[in-house]
């Protein structure tokens, strides 16, 4: 794991040994002090030469002077290394995330994916700045001090240190038990994110169900398991501090006792006492600093844990070595293909089908049976258990996955727009694209006359996730994104099925001028919109129950009529009348 860890260093080598250097220079400088202090008392002051003194004190001046220097290279620049590692984990953490598959995502919530990104980083960034320069400064401070006070007087030098040990003990077991309490912190604050996630984000239910109350007892809930976490964490800290305060001051109190013993005993002279008391002293801020950082050592070794997780999940979905880029026309086939969420419970079991380019074939069926997940297993967002799929006669596994998705265009029910403006939401579908082409996808999709009457015509701000759009709006733009992406592939999951049926029939008017020319996979529930399909799949628990036109369906009077009578056999009698 350390080494893991030093392994991000590697980059701002340079800058690590200049702050290190810096740091290791202070150490020094700090310990120079005393032995000053004692020179000017034992030699100085008996020969009373004003001038000498004078000089001896502009040189002290001269290296805090240099200290100073040093303080903010190594406050600045360690820092700099600090966020510099923190920035690289988060692009390396986010371009992971990116790559993991739709299961990761099922199973892991975005508060603790946000979480993981912010605070468990920050708190990596300052263990990797503070952590190995701190602790190295420290021993060497206190290793110097020690080694100074054993040439001055070793009896003394050995009195003053009988507490270090403990104090060692001491610090090795709240490292342990503060590990424990920070990791179990991280998960309460990316529980939070996940309420406010729920809540904020979701806040339209939330009022239109008027359940603001219920809401704010669930947050006051994880907000007090927070609480309750930190302040066990805050306990053992107190704890810590104030263990380390009294062995502190223990070999102050020591030093003091032992050393006027030794000074009436003339064992020791009055400059060096000072020097013994003064080096003691500094004792303190090596011990301080060890400290900080086991109290931040945790929360960075928890938060690096977590980190390290995440990257070591290796993603389920990747290219192949030998994937290859390949352009199709849009023949699908599935062979035999096998699939569950899970490995025990199946959803489509020894499904087969095939698709001619540019031919375009509906599913429909029972809710649940597996329409959404059919079609979801084309682009390769879950990966098949058994069989194979194909386009083109190329396994989709043995085709970069890059080059599959460009190929595919999928318009949902739920659309999914991203913050900012209508340019930037249509330019999804193909990045870089000019307002040319963004305008004529905008037009195809029936989106031109709304963008020309708002004041600020595609650069308008759509609110987050297009809460400004009505869902016809939001639809149309969602189609004006494969009009640009122009795929030779389309998946239409109940693409208008929210909608009224005037927009319904109005949008379906786009569909259709999308869908021209391109093999597509159209999963329709209101079996008006999928009549004109040149093939219809019913799709059941069990698999491809019936296939054929709408007409030879309703001919064969299996499940395909039955769920047309339902729908429309009471409009059909009216008619009939
Ligand atoms: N991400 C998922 N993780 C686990 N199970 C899932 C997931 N998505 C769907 N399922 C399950 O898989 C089965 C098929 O779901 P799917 O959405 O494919 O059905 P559908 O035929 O499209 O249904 P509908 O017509 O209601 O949209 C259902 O039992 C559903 O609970």
């Amino acid at each position: 794991m350390v080494k893991r860890f030093f392994s991000y260093y590697k980059p701002y080598k340079w800058l690590f040994v200049l702050d290190f250097a810096c740091a290791v220079f202070i150490g020094l400088l700090e310990l120079a002090f005393p032995l000053a202090v004692n020179q000017v008392i034992d030699r100085l002051l008996p020969e009373k030469d004003w001038s000498i003194i004078m000089l001896a004190c502009l040189g002290l001046f001269l290296i805090y002077l240099l200290n100073t220097g040093l303080h903010y290279v190594v406050t600045y620049w360690g820092h700099t290394l600090g966020i510099s590692i923190e920035t690289d984990m988060r692009q390396k953490l986010f371009t992971h995330m990116q790559k993991l598959s739709f299961s990761y995502y099922d199973g892991n919530k975005t508060g603790h994916s946000i979480s993981r990104l912010t605070k468990d980083l920050e708190e990596i960034g300052e263990v990797a700045h503070h952590g190995p320069e701190d602790v190295f400064v420290a021993l060497m401070t206190l290793i110097g001090s020690f080694v100074l006070m054993l040439t001055i007087n070793w009896k003394l030098a050995i009195l003053s240190f009988v507490v270090i040990p403990l104090l060692l003990i001491l610090a090795i077991y709240f490292n342990k038990k503060m590990t424990v309490t920070f990791r179990k912190m991280f998960h309460r604050i990316a529980e939070i994110n996940t309420r406010v996630g729920d809540s904020i984000g979701g806040i339209r239910v939330v009022q239109a169900f008027a359940n603001e109350k219920y809401e704010q007892e669930k947050f006051r809930e994880e907000n007090n398991h927070y609480k309750r976490t930190k302040l066990q964490s805050y306990r053992i800290m107190a704890q810590n501090v104030t263990a380390n305060y009294m062995t502190m001051r223990l070999v102050t109190l020591t030093t003091l006792m032992f050393g006027t013993y030794f000074v009436i005993q003339n064992q020791l002279t009055y400059g060096e006492f000072v020097a013994f008391i003064l080096l003691a002293n500094i004792l303190v801020g090596p011990i301080q600093k060890i400290n900080a950082v086991i109290e931040s050592y945790p929360k960075g070794i928890a938060g690096f844990k977590r980190y390290t997780e995440i990257i070591d999940t290796a993603p389920d979905i990747e290219d192949a070595h030998h994937a290859i880029h390949k352009d199709v026309k849009g023949a699908i086939q599935y062979r035999n293909v096998t699939f569950g969420y899970d490995e025990w419970s199946p959803v489509l079991q020894d499904v087969s089908l095939g698709i001619r380019p540019g031919e375009t074939v509906a599913f429909v069926g029972p809710s649940g049976a597996g329409k959404t997940t059919l079609c979801s297993l084309l682009p390769r967002f879950y990966e098949i258990q058994h069989g194979q799929i194909s386009m083109d006669g190329t396994n989709i596994k043995d085709m970069k996955l890059e080059s599959l998705r460009s190929q595919i265009g999928i318009v949902q029910q739920d659309v999914f727009l991203f913050s900012g403006t209508i340019r930037e939401n249509i330019e999804y579908g193909k990045l870089g694209a000019s307002d040319e082409e963004i305008l004529q996808a905008a037009k195809r999709a029936r989106l031109d006359d709304f963008i020309a009457d708002q004041p600020h015509g595609l650069d308008t701000i759509i609110g987050e996730r297009g809460t400004r759009l009505s869902g016809g709006q939001k639809q149309r733009l969602a189609i004006a994104r494969i009009f640009l992406k122009n795929p030779p592939v389309l998946i239409l999951d109940e693409a208008t099925s929210a909608l009224d049926t005037q927009t319904e029939q109005a949008i379906q008017k786009s569909l259709d001028e999308l869908t021209e020319g391109r093999t597509t996979l159209v999963i329709a529930h209101r079996l008006a919109t999928i009549k004109n399909a040149d093939r219809i799949m019913v799709v059941t628990k069990n698999g491809i129950a019936e296939e054929g036109s709408h007409e030879q369906l309703l001919k064969q009077g299996g499940l395909y009529s039955k769920l047309h009578q339902s729908q429309f056999g009471h409009q059909e009698l009216v008619l009939g009348n």
